[in-house]
Parts: C-alpha cells; sequence; structure tokens
C-alpha cells in the first residue's frame, strides 16, 4: 500500500502532465487557428486574384463585337452623347458574360450600365431593386423612351402579375427589363418556376442587382430577403449577374460577392470623389434656440431660394425642428418613418416641386431621392458612420453644380448616436470614424472620406472646396494630452473606487473640479476651454484611451466613461500624445454662396456637367488636373410657392 506522501507525488506528477497537455492544446489550438486564417486568405488570395485578372482586360474599349451597337442605343434611345466613367467598362463586362459588381457614386449613373446592355442583346433582364417608388420611377422613364419595362411587387395588380408571369413563358413577348423587389423572388414559387421556364429557353440575359450591398449585414441598409439572391448564380448557370451599388467598403464588397456566389468576380469602382460638394463642420452650441437659429440664417441666408435637407438624429427631433423653422415662416417638410405611405409621398412631392425649401426628415428619407438640384444637406446631428454619411450628403448636388454638406457637430451628439447602435457589430467602430472627421480641423476633409472608401486622392482633388482647404494653416497648433490623460485617469479610478458612474459631462465637471466633491481629482482645474474639454474626450474615445459602457435604465440607454486599454500607458514616463487643435473657420450664415460651380477646369468635353469621362478621370488622377479655385457663376434661386404650408 503507497503512503499518502507518494500519492500525493503522483497527483502532483499527474497534474503536472494535465499541465503541460493544457499548454500544448492551447498552442495547438492557436496553430489551428493560425492555418485557419491562412486558408481564408490564400482563398481570398485567389479571389483577388481572378479579380485582378479580368481588371486588367481593358473592358472599355470600342472593337467588341456590340460596341456599333452599343453606342447606336447610347444615341438613339438614350439620347446620350458619352459614357460617364466605368460605365462602359461596365456594359462591356457584362455583355461579355461576366459577373461584375459596379460601385458607383449616388447620380454617377449606375442604371444605364444595366438598361442599355439589356438593349443590345436579345431576352429579358431581371433587374431586382428593394425600393417600389424606386423602379415606378425607373418603368416611367424607360416607357417615355419606348423601352418594354414592367415592374412586379406585391401589391401589384393581380391582372399585371398574371401578364408577367405568363410574358416570362412566351418567347414572343416584347419585355426586355422586368424590375421585382427581393420579396417577391424569395416568396412567389409561380414566379420562380416561370424565370427557370424562361432561363431554360435560353431567354434570360441578365441579372442586375440594384442597391446590392443590402445583401450585407455589413452593409448599411442590410435586407434579409436579399440573402436568397444567393441561390440565384448556381440556379441560372450562364447568366451574368451584375450587382450594383454605392457602397464601396471591402468588407461589404468580398461579403456581398460572398453571398451570391460570385466570389473572385470583377469589381468595377469609379471615383468616390464628389468634385462639387463643399463639406463643413459647424460647432454645435449647446442651447436648441442658438442652434435653430444657425438653422434659419442657413435657409434665410446663406441658401436663400435654394433646396435641401436637414437630417435630424430621431423622429422627435425632426418634428421639433421642422415645428421650430415653421415658427421661423420658413416652409420646410417633416419625414419620418412613423408617418403613413400618403403623407410621406405628399411631403416628398411638396419638397421636389420646391413648394418646401427644406425636407427635416431622418434617415428614413434615403434611397430614391432623384432631386437633382439639392444644393444643401444639413446635419444637425452627426451621422452612425462615415458611410452614412456619404450616403445621405451624397443626396446633394447630383446635377453636378456646387452644393454644401454641413454637419452641426457637439461632442454631446456622439451619446446619443452611440446609444442607438452600440449592440451591432462593429457600430461604434463606424461611429467613432465619423467622429474623427468631425474632430479634424488641420487635413483636408475629402482625404478622410478618400481614406474610408479606400482611394487616394490629391489637394488637387478638393480644389478648396472643404472648409479645412478653404483656410490652410502653416502651423497646426497641437495641445500635449499626457497631463490631461493622468488626470482623467485619476477622475475614472476615484470614480470606480467610489462606485460613481460617469457620464462624459460628469467626467469633464470632476476633471474642472466642478459637480460632486466625492470625484474630483487632487490636482488644479485644466486652463482649457470647456470645448476642447470636450474634444479631447471624444479623441480619447476614438484612441482607445477612454471607452463607453452602456447600462439600461427603463426609458433609456446610457452611455458612461471609463478608463480604456490604452489608458494604463499613459503612467508611463515616455507617454506621448498630442491632439492638433481644431480650427472653427468662419463661415458666412447670412449670405448666399457662389452655388453653381463651373466645372470647366475639371472637364471639357462631358455633355453632362457632373462627372467627367474615363480620359479625365485618369489624367486627372495622374495629378495634371487643375488646382485653381473653382470659378462660380451666380445661383439660380427656386421659387417656392408662398400659398403652401
Ligand atoms: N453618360 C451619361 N451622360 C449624361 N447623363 C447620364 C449618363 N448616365 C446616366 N445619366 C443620367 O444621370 C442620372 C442619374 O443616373 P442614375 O439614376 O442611374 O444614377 P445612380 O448611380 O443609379 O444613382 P443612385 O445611386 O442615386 O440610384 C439620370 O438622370 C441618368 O439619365
Amino acid at each position: 500500500m503507497p503512503t499518502i506522501e507518494e500519492i500525493e507525488h503522483d497527483l502532483q506528477n499527474i497534474d503536472s502532465e494535465i499541465a503541460k497537455i493544457e499548454t500544448l492544446i492551447s498552442k495547438l489550438r492557436l496553430d489551428q487557428r493560425d492555418l485557419i486564417q491562412r486558408k481564408k486568405t490564400l482563398k481570398n488570395c485567389i479571389h483577388k486574384i481572378r479579380s485582378d485578372n479580368l481588371a486588367h482586360v481593358d473592358w472599355s474599349g470600342t472593337t467588341y463585337a456590340w460596341s456599333d451597337e452599343v453606342l447606336k442605343v447610347l444615341n438613339d434611345v438614350f439620347h446620350i452623347k458619352s459614357f460617364r466613367p466605368k460605365q462602359l467598362a461596365a456594359i462591356n463586362c457584362t455583355l461579355s458574360g461576366q459577373h461584375a459588381i459596379v460601385v458607383m457614386p449616388t447620380g454617377a449613373g449606375k442604371s444605364l450600365c444595366y438598361q442599355l446592355p439589356a438593349l443590345v442583346k436579345p431576352g429579358l433582364t431581371l433587374v431586382i431593386s428593394p425600393l417600389v417608388s424606386l423602379m415606378e420611377d425607373q418603368v416611367r422613364s424607360l416607357t417615355k423612351k419606348n423601352i418594354p419595362a414592367k415592374l412586379m411587387s406585391s401589391s401589384s395588380p393581380k391582372q399585371e402579375t398574371t401578364e408577367i408571369l405568363n410574358a416570362l413563358k412566351d418567347s414572343k413577348t416584347d419585355m426586355k427589363l422586368l424590375y421585382v423587389t427581393p420579396e417577391r423572388l424569395a416568396k412567389s414559387k409561380r414566379f420562380m418556376a416561370n424565370l427557370q421556364k424562361c432561363h431554360a429557353d435560353g431567354r434570360l440575359q441578365r441579372i442586375a442587382i440594384d442597391e446590392v450591398h443590402c445583401c450585407s449585414t455589413w452593409g448599411h441598409d442590410f435586407r434579409p430577403d436579399y440573402k436568397f439572391l444567393g441561390v440565384l448564380a448556381d440556379m441560372f448557370k450562364n447568366v451574368p449577374i451584375l450587382g450594383l451599388t454605392a457602397t464601396a467598403t471591402t468588407n461589404v464588397l468580398i461579403d456581398v460577392q460572398k453571398i451570391l456566389n460570385i466570389l473572385g468576380c470583377l469589381v468595377i469602382k469609379s471615383t468616390f470623389n464628389r468634385p462639387n460638394l463643399f463639406y463643413k463642420i459647424i460647432e454645435k452650441p449647446t442651447s436648441q434656440d442658438e442652434c435653430m437659429l444657425i438653422l434659419e440664417k442657413l435657409l434665410k441666408g446663406r441658401y436663400k431660394g435654394q433646396s435641401g435637407i436637414i437630417y435630424a438624429h430621431s423622429i422627435k427631433d425632426a418634428e421639433d425642428i421642422a415645428s421650430k423653422l415653421r415658427q421661423r415662416k420658413l416652409k420646410v417638410g417633416c419625414y419620418h418613418a412613423n408617418l403613413d405611405a400618403a403623407t410621406r409621398s405628399e411631403v416628398h412631392l411638396k419638397w421636389h416641386d420646391n413648394r418646401y425649401q427644406a425636407i427635416v426628415a431622418t434617415v428614413a428619407f434615403g434611397m430614391g431621392i432623384d432631386k437633382p438640384d439639392v444644393r444643401f444637406v444639413i446635419h444637425h446631428s452627426i451621422s452612425k458612420s462615415m458611410e452614412n454619411y456619404y450616403q445621405e450628403s451624397g443626396r446633394a448636388g447630383r446635377d453636378g453644380l456646387r452644393s454644401e454638406c454641413v454637419i452641426l457637430y457637439r461632442m454631446q451628439d456622439i451619446f446619443k448616436v452611440s446609444t442607438m447602435v452600440f449592440s451591432a457589430t462593429a457600430s461604434l467602430k463606424h461611429l467613432y470614424g465619423m467622429v474623427k472627421y468631425c474632430l479634424n480641423g488641420s487635413l483636408c476633409r475629402r482625404l478622410l472620406i478618400a481614406e474610408h472608401f479606400d482611394e487616394t486622392w490629391g489637394d488637387s482633388d478638393c480644389r478648396k472646396m472643404c472648409d479645412v482647404c478653404c483656410n490652410p494653416q502653416t502651423v497646426v497648433k497641437e495641445i500635449d494630452l499626457k497631463p490631461h490623460c493622468a488626470t482623467i485617469s485619476e477622475v475614472a479610478a476615484i470614480a470606480e473606487a467610489e462606485d460613481v458612474k460617469l457620464t462624459a459631462q460628469k467626467l469633464i465637471d470632476a476633471w474642472f473640479l466642478k459637480g460632486p466633491t466625492n470625484v474630483r481629482h487632487s490636482g488644479k482645474a485644466p486652463s482649457i476651454s470647456r470645448a476642447i474639454a470636450e474634444d479631447i474626450i471624444a479623441y480619447l474615445l476614438v484612441k482607445k484611451y477612454l471607452f463607453e459602457e452602456f447600462h439600461y435604465t427603463a426609458y433609456s440607454t446610457i452611455s458612461y466613461i471609463k478608463a480604456g486599454v490604452n489608458m494604463s500607458e499613459a503612467t508611463d514616463d515616455s507617454f506621448e500624445l498630442k491632439m492638433p487643435i481644431r480650427k472653427y473657420f468662419t463661415f458666412d450664415l447670412d449670405t448666399p454662396p457662389d452655388m453653381h460651380m463651373d466645372l470647366k477646369d475639371i472637364d471639357e468635353t462631358e455633355e453632362s456637367p457632373s462627372l467627367n469621362d474615363e480620359k479625365k478621370e485618369t489624367k486627372k488622377r495622374s495629378g495634371s488636373g487643375s488646382s485653381k479655385e473653382p470659378k462660380t457663376k451666380l445661383a439660380k434661386p427656386i421659387v417656392i410657392d408662398s400659398d403652401s404650408d
């Protein structure tokens, strides 16, 4: 019989063996994770090489078998003289039978990329689009050009639906384009059966998927029914799929290709620079009245007689702002998701017809806005992400004339948005991208937008069309954050010990030795303005020296600020952190700027003034574009109907 000591010794040996095995297992797990990651990277590499190989082909040539017909249809049917950047490449690629995703900014002319090919080859083009109103507009405009196009949604009259379903099986039908919602595809077996028949007869020419980013949960408009579209590539072999979107982030584009089963397809992307948009940040006052005064001055002064959109954070904010602007005798409509469809259409129409100068809206006012002369988009509160901001502000200046995109920014608004979005994946990262853009006072705003879209634009691409480039600073003032980080982390530690939760405002109070005494620090109050202190807190959040912790109450969610992962470095002697001080550039609220911009120096030959052609684009990107300040001419005001409410 072994002694207890011997057994204990054995047990110790076994424990040490187990520990060794556990170390081995965790190492193997790490190796496994690395291998899985490598496998994923290599697979993506294959898709990228495929995509790059396709990208090396000169798709914008005019020597394809169909090239003459393409030009004829462009001139005779669409009455358009020349292509905009990347349109011809997209058309040639899809006519060659390749799957492709076309990424172009809003208003750049994506629709032509599938509407024109539809008329060049026999057969039907199926267009999947998320919005019925958008499809109605398109079908109306195609019908005006005598192009046989139909649309089918869940609210289409029964007889019309039957006629369309029959046309799918009819080899003699003249229908060239059929617009459907993704819901219709996902839910109607009869539709899918007839579409299969159309395909089996060799008459399904192409599938175009508009707003294709809706497939991806990473996109800003995810629609569950778009997931169903993954079956199309397999079900309709040899039918080219053409996805179209204005969302260019790499994650979304890869995700979309995966979902549609077209990984490695050609991605045709035109530049996202909108040269006619002027970007500006205005410091948002803390008082609501002062804020309304800014809006009033802008609408009665700078944007007098011009049409625009004011985006608000919530339905309540939109209603409030609209009502206060009306009290100030301004003609504005209010638009949000709680209004019934008829009211929404009416508001949209009144704005479209210039009976309202501006529409005060939540982000529900989104896709399908096709007003060309939107001269200003004001964000009363920041957007959820740069992506959202680009889309929302991009509704300005679709006609290519100078238009302004203004954000009223203050720190407090960060938490209005963060408490609303924090539960979604990567939402805070996206929000902080937006905050970074607002805090910036030294870099061209276009540089930050370009960074977001993985593009590189030079100074010449801005041409003084942002507040920073209009007021170039030779020396950018910086503030040393080392002492401030020490104080802020002391306050955070005291609060932790006292079990007190700090909102950003409370944290600033304690830092300035105001508010409750039990969370104040032992040093002096900082000798900086409260506005700079707010910028510092926002900056530290973006840089992960602070983080937000969210707590639910019965009525709302509250964001509390705590020391973040990077704050521990702040006590190191070698620690250095400097923040460029934001300069608030003056902005004339009362006087109209020259809202029309002559783009001659970018584009001398283009029929439409809004975008230049592919050759011009290459010239501009290679650095030979002009960097002169844009020439301007006087704006033509809209006439706001004084009788409408
Ligand atoms: N090559 C061109 N020359 C002149 N006008 C064009 C050209 N291509 C398209 N257009 C016009 O540009 C306008 C915008 O086109 P379209 O609606 O297709 O844009 P989009 O990229 O789909 O925008 P959104 O993302 O907002 O839907 C339309 O009026 C269209 O007729």
